[in-house]
């Protein structure tokens, strides 16, 4: 399923109308048809499976202005909606919906934000038809004038679409503002008018629905939180754009869940097996991973690697903290790598030299672990030379690092080497990553040539490789994922609701599964553990990160359900038991 920008949106919009030759009219119709579908559905779920139709005397009319009739009164105790209508093709798809409702027996009026006369086009086409429909039309243009909020049942709110810019002007903040303060269910046309259909930011007015009915293709707002939540639950309307115009105009964005992971990845999400096939066939993965105090965190990403089907997967540990690993699952092998008393044996002389003083630290990171910066006998993953695992990986199908290693004096450098030096794929996480966030040039390390690299960084991981706050990464997560991947030639997982994974070739998948419960310790080392085992199995890199993420939410959305507690109770292990 793609998900477009206002831009895209308009370009194949006219490409439609130009080139195939479906008149607008056409579309527009479609969209008011879909519109009042998804009002009727919500009618009859609250009115209990009747439809919210009202009684085949009535003409379904209204006027939810101060005067009305008795026979209209009584309709008003079934469904009555008010349809809020903007300038442009909003609007105008809300008129061609407050039609489609009086039809199906609703009683309706439109409340129009701009005085009739300043309607143009195919809006104003569609609000003359209505017009000869008997659909009542309140002038709503001046602030202030006193719509019955009470008389209604639910509102449709067409303010405005793709074509809006900047935060909703008045009347139209007042008509929002007051549509949020009824308390009425509000299905939005397209996306929630004030919310910035590329971004998913929202202005103080901003239509909260309880559903929303996009248009031809989901917008990146409807995809990306705030707006995601503000949008209620979102469906896609075919309304005559044909899909194939996305695909030929290169959209890159798509939308992963349920429905769409097939055909969106090109791959098959369950990973069905050929019958003659051995653990050969599926990758042996390593995993390094976890510390003294973090072992949990090794634990859990060679659990995850398990499950998601590599044929073996070893776990890579400083031979010293070996004895922490034994109540490990008896399917994970034991990698102990050797340490060396020699604490910069790895290191350039300037590196060796700047061993002994305190790292430049712009943000702060767990050094908790018998490896800490600040030991002068080196031991645990300081005292392990990056070349001897870099080594190791080598014969590796694909390699995991950073879950719960703790950090220590020039780990940056000594992630460096790793980094330079092991040809393997690569999947970055945690503690890697804000060793890497230290480093001034990070975007002139080395990467073997060809190696598919994937960095699965959360907000505030990302904040630090960028040097920029979690608020303004979180402003645009779309955006700043695309320029990451592409800058860095690194497949980027930016986790969080809605995480986005973006190819250094510009695609970019917004995964759909997944729930709050999963804000939970461990579940990135989870997740990490899985995509290095997809990967592994020799997916590339971006289907692997995107069907990593994909599988990681289905699983947590299966493991929340099963909880007696809810997805509050949510452990990363019932993650795990749910691959
Ligand atoms: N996807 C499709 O192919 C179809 C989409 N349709 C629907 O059309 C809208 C997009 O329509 P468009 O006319 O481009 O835009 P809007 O309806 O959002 O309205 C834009 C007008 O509103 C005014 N405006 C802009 N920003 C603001 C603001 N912040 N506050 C108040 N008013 C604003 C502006 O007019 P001005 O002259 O006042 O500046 C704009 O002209 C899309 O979302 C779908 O719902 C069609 O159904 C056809 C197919
Ligand atoms: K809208």
């Amino acid at each position: 399923m793609f998900v477009v920008t206002s831009e895209e949106m308009r370009r194949l919009d006219r490409l439609t109308i130009e080139d195939i030759g479906i008149p607008a009219m056409v579309l527009m119709e479609n969209a008011g048809r879909a519109i009042a579908q998804e009002v009727l559905r919500v009618a009859a779920v609250r009115g209990g499976g009747d439809g919210g139709l009202v009684s085949a005397e009535s003409d379904g009319r209204s006027q939810g202005v101060e005067h009305s009739s008795n026979a209209v009164d009584s309709a008003h105790r079934r469904e009555c909606w008010l349809v809020l209508a903007g300038k442009g093709n909003n609007g105008g798809d809300g008129f061609a919906a407050a039609r489609h409702l009086m039809e199906a027996g609703l009683a309706v009026d439109v409340a129009l934000a701009v005085p009739a006369a300043e309607l143009e086009g195919v809006a104003a086409a569609q609000a003359a038809i209505a017009a000869r429909f008997g659909v009542p039309c309140l002038d709503a243009s001046a602030s202030g004038v006193p719509l019955r909020w009470e008389r209604y049942s639910g509102i449709v709110d067409a303010l405005l679409g793709t074509g809006a810019a900047g935060p909703p002007r008045e009347p139209y903040a007042a008509l929002i503002r007051a549509a949020n303060a009824s308390g009425l269910p509000i299905v939005a046309a397209d996306i929630p008018s004030g919310m910035d259909a590329d971004t998913g930011a929202v202005h103080a007015a901003c239509i909260r629905a309880i559903s929303t009915v996009a248009l031809a293709f989901l917008k990146r707002g409807l995809v990306q939180h705030p707006g995601a939540e503000y949008a209620g639950q979102v469906t896609v309307a075919p309304i005559g754009i044909p899909t194939s115009l996305a695909r030929g105009e290169n959209v890159p964005v798509r939308y992963v869940n349920a429905q769409t992971a097939a055909a969106a990845l090109g791959i098959d999400p369950h990973r069905s097996r050929a019958a003659d096939t051995h653990k050969g066939t599926y990758g042996h993965v390593l995993v390094a991973a976890g510390s003294a105090s973090m072992i949990g965190a090794g634990l859990l990403s060679a659990g995850a690697a398990l499950r998601g089907g590599s044929g073996l997967v070893s776990w890579a540990l400083p031979a010293s903290l070996s004895p922490l690993a034994v109540n490990r699952p008896p399917e994970l092998m034991l990698a102990p790598l050797a340490e060396s008393p020699l604490p910069s044996h790895h290191l350039t002389p300037d590196q060796a030299a700047a061993a002994t003083s305190p790292p430049r630290s712009r943000f702060t990171a767990a050094a908790d672990s018998p490896d800490s910066r600040s030991s002068a006998v080196p031991a645990g993953w300081a005292a392990v030379p990056p070349q001897a695992l870099a080594g190791l990986a080598a014969s590796r199908s694909a390699m995991l690092i950073g879950p719960g290693l703790g950090r220590w004096a020039c780990d940056t450098a000594w992630l460096r080497r790793v980094w330079e030096e092991t040809r393997c794929p690569l999947v970055v996480d945690a503690d890697a990553l804000n060793m890497a966030a230290e480093a001034t040039d990070f975007s002139a390390w080395k990467a073997p040539e060809g190696r598919p690299t994937i960095l699965t960084p959360h907000p505030g991981e990302m904040s630090r490789l960028l040097g920029i706050p979690t608020a303004q990464i979180q402003q645009d997560r779309i955006g700043t994922a695309i320029r990451y991947a592409k800058e860095h030639g690194v497949v980027l997982v930016l986790k969080g609701a809605c995480t986005v994974t973006a190819l250094p070739d510009g695609r970019v998948y917004i995964n759909g599964t997944g729930n709050p419960g999963m804000a939970t310790g461990g579940a990135g080392d989870v997740l990490a553990g899985l995509i290095v085992s997809l990967l592994g199995q020799g997916l590339p890199a971006g289907e692997a990160a995107a069907l990593g993420v994909y599988l990681h939410g289905a699983a947590g959305d299966r493991a929340a359900q099963l909880r007696p507690g809810g997805p509050a109770s949510l452990l990363a292990g019932d993650i795990i038991a749910q691959l």
